[in-house]
């Protein structure tokens, strides 16, 4: 599908500067960043590296770290985490609805959940539910808010690996639907590859690389011609071939 061209135009984020540290310590050091409205975009970087730390910066998160720089993000943000945080005391639509808003609030909850394939497991609790399945619970609570950013941190890191290979499939689907600015953390190269058009990694509190990946979609994991980013972004991470 071609691009909102008068989307991509304005910047869903813009950092100027940012800067974050702990304790003293710099985590994030002064990063200039736009993220184009409408785009899917991966952030990747060592354990450490401050990916967290970036994305809680944007969602707002941050209250009390120390830091500087301007920011501007959307105001209808959701984010989804590697565990999907669901409460256990609520069933599965009453999750979903937390923090919907708007008289048919209740509607758009259903046809969240039947959108990530949780049609019928309304009434289910989360304990319940596999892991897949309540992260695909988390994705319906974050579309039901209608965001126009979705920032996603490593929200499938904790997968194994068949879920989530069906777990791109749905981000990308729902995000071709929606067309929401994402970024996603995570620590996975080939995700980012297969997910994203534009793969960001964060070396030393800056933005090392900055890549676009130029491929049609959907992307086949095997495709030998993503072979080539896969290994200018191994080499921006610093992994070696002896360390493969
Ligand atoms: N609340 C905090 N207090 C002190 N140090 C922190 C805090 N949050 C993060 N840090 C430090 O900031 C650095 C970056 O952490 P962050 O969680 O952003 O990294 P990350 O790239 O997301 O790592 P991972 O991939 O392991 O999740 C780490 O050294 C971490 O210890």
């Amino acid at each position: 599908m071609a691009p909102h061209t008068e989307q991509l135009t304005r910047p869903a984020v813009q950092l100027r500067g940012l800067t974050r540290s702990f304790e003293g310590r710099t985590v994030l050091d002064g990063i200039d960043l736009d993220l184009p409205a409408g785009q899917l975009t991966a952030l990747l970087g060592h354990s450490g590296s401050g990916k967290s730390t970036l994305l809680r910066a944007i969602a707002g998160l941050d209250h009390g770290v120390t830091g500087s720089g301007q920011l501007t993000a959307p105001e209808r943000v959701s984010v989804v985490f590697q565990d999907s945080r669901l409460l256990p005391w609520r069933r599965v639509l009453d999750n979903v609805l937390l923090g919907a808003e708007g008289k048919d609030a209740g509607r758009r909850g259903r046809a969240a959940l039947e959108e990530v394939g949780l049609k019928g497991r309304e009434r289910a609790w989360p304990g319940e539910l596999s892991g897949g399945e309540a992260q695909r619970a988390a994705l319906a609570r974050s579309l039901v808010r209608e965001p126009e950013l979705l920032l996603a941190d490593e929200p499938f890191g904790a997968l194994d690996a068949l879920t989530r290979i069906r777990m791109h499939g749905l981000l990308r689907e729902l995000w071709e639907r929606h067309r929401p600015s994402v970024l996603l953390v995570t620590h996975d190269v080939d995700e980012a590859i297969v997910l994203a058009d534009r793969v960001l990694v964060l070396d030393k509190g800056r933005i090392g690389l900055d890549l676009t990946i130029d491929r049609a979609h959907p992307r086949s994991y095997r495709d030998p011609l993503l072979g080539e980013y896969r290994e200018r972004l191994l080499a921006a991470l610093g992994v070696t071939e002896d360390h493969r």
